[in-house]
């Protein structure tokens, strides 16, 4: 959604003479449309002008420079006292037009001519290169210095400064490569507008001057926010015509993971602090699993109350979507499946509901599906947290049903069918992965819960869906349940991948994707996770 208008035409913020009128002599700025004429006589200016040309990034100089604009310019004035509260208060975008009636051209840098625009949209970072340590750090006539720094002569005239000794004032002894680095707030930011439409170029600007002062006032100074000065960035150039928009705070997520510095809230680019857990949303609470499947059981007619290890559910129609087999429950005895040497009588949990509903899906759904994928393209299947790589242990293709496919109608069809049976949003669930395997092709055991407990919680449930008969192999086995599933076209298989106590994950579902022998087999796995996993702002990959 963060998406920028592609047609990004300069926006005319001459609203009346820019700042170059105001220099003695010569070049005046003419206003008329869209187009400004360069003044050179402003001696703030052409300096300026001339260091950015020269090679210095002058981003960080916003701060001195509109001191500098401010003590220098008539033109640039506010015509009521009100302007620098109401500016404050934002209104210089969210109410132009009352703003430019009160006449609040430099509390809402109005005045800004295209030549100062110019300047500015040369970056976001300065430096000026220099090779002291922190212990000069100091200024030499601090009175002179800040004076002097605060009319923007630290990049005006550089080597005046260090000559005087402003090393503090001008930030020039925080240069070592590291402390470099954080000058850096990452991509140039554009400030070229839409055209006709907010924000404009002025509004774009006053968000990449107040990112400049909260890192010089709060980001470089504030040990709170030490550890994110190096990670604190905008990685795209249209952070701060986004944060002029109001994307800070609509997507407050997406947002500080790429324009931290443009939104002025650096520990966003911390997930956790961007995504805090929040267990109120989780979907199940302990004893909730057990419920879902029983629901299940109960409204495909079977009497609950009947059953036992002796007189074990047997399934029947699920809500007239398909014929459910119980292939094991808490009531089938775990002592007569198979587990590991080691483990102790104490340590094993009931056996968890797993169902097979055949019908689920009908013909025109999985041919869709495979279409889809097929159209999609298939990859090999690739595993990992943070590094992605091609998986020997997962030798199959897959491919996330997202966008065009999420929104097909058959395919909302099918979600429709899924959210129904679990009874969970589809905000829940990772969307459909869809898999096909070639002859040869298998996926060894391995169990759904990856471990990752982050934001959207573990996986819960899977659901997988059979698209095809497969003419050969291709099962998908349960070794400590003692069941092998036989791929049937249009059949699901539903399993928990947490323990109903949500505890931990359920030891007895590991499973694995036996080897097809001959033709394709194709699949789709609806993976849900605890807590929200749709939502852009906390969307993660595992
Ligand atoms: O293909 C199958 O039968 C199961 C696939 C599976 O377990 C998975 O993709 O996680
Ligand atoms: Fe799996």
């Amino acid at each position: 959604e963060t998406e920028a208008s592609s047609n990004l035409v300069e926006d005319d913020i001459c609203t009346k003479d820019g700042i170059g009128d105001a220099g003695s002599g010569g070049g005046g700025t003419s206003c008329s449309g869209s187009e400004s004429v360069i003044s050179t006589s402003s001696p703030l200016l052409t300096s300026e002008f001339k260091f950015a040309h020269e090679g210095y990034k002058v981003g960080r100089i916003i701060d001195a420079y509109f001191d500098g604009l401010q003590n220098d310019e008539d033109s640039c004035d506010d015509e009521s006292d009100e302007c620098e509260d109401e500016a404050e208060r934002g209104l210089c975008m969210t109410d132009p037009a009352r703003m430019k009636e009160l006449g609040c051209d430099r509390s809402c840098l109005y005045c800004l001519t295209k030549s100062s625009r110019d300047l500015l949209s040369l970056g976001v970072d300065q430096i000026t290169g220099h090779d002291d340590d922190e212990e000069i750090c100091l200024d030499e006539n601090i009175k002179e210095c800040e004076e002097d720094a605060r009319r923007g002569y630290c990049t005006i005239d550089p080597d005046r400064m260090e000559e005087n000794g402003c090393f503090k004032s001008c930030l020039y002894c925080r240069t070592s490569t590291t402390d470099k680095d954080l000058f850096l707030r990452g991509v140039d930011q554009t400030i070229k507008a839409a055209n006709h439409s907010r924000p404009s170029s002025a509004e774009v600007l006053e968000v990449m001057a107040k990112s400049e002062r909260y890192f010089v006032n709060e980001v470089l100074v504030n040990e709170d926010l030490e550890i994110y000065r190096l990670e604190c960035r905008n990685k795209n150039a249209l952070c701060a015509f986004w944060a002029a928009q109001g994307y800070c705070e609509s997507t407050p997520g997406e947002m500080g993971e790429n324009c931290a510095a443009a939104c002025r809230n650096c520990p966003l680019v911390n997930y956790d602090v961007r995504c805090p857990i929040d267990v109120s949303t989780n979907i199940f609470k302990p004893g909730d699993m057990n419920a879902m499947f029983e629901r299940l059981l109960e409204a495909s007619g079977q009497d609950l109350a009947s059953f036992s290890r002796d007189n074990l559910p047997i399934g029947g129609s699920v809500l007239g979507i398909g014929e459910v087999t119980v292939i094991t429950s808490p009531y089938h005895d775990p002592s007569r499946y198979p587990r590991d040497d080691d483990e102790e009588d104490d340590d094993i949990s009931p056996l968890p509901w797993v169902l097979s509903i055949d019908g689920f899906l009908n013909d025109e759904e999985c041919n869709r599906l495979i279409e889809l994928g097929e159209a999609k393209g298939y990859r090999r299947s690739r595993v990992g947290s943070t590094v992605f790589k091609e998986s020997s242990g997962r030798t199959s293709y897959n491919t996330f049903c997202d966008k065009v496919c999420a929104t097909d109608p058959i395919v909302q069809r099918v979600l429709k069918r899924i959210v129904s049976l679990t009874g969970i949003p589809y905000d829940n669930y990772e969307g459909l992965q869809l898999v096909r395997y070639e002859p040869g092709q298998f996926y060894e055991q391995h169990h759904d819960e990856s471990g990752v407990k982050k934001y959207s919680g573990p996986r819960i449930l899977t659901v997988f869906l059979y698209l095809n008969d497969v003419l050969g192999g291709g099962g998908t086995e349960f070794h400590y349940l003692n069941f092998t599933a036989t791929p049937k076209r249009g059949s699901a298989l539903i399993w928990p991948s947490m323990l109903d106590s949500l505890e931990g994950k359920d030891e007895w579902t590991w499973h694995e994707a036996l080897p097809v022998e001959e033709g394709y087999k194709y699949g789709a796995n609806a993976w849900i996770r605890l807590r929200d996993f749709q939502n852009a702002k906390c969307r993660q990959t595992i």
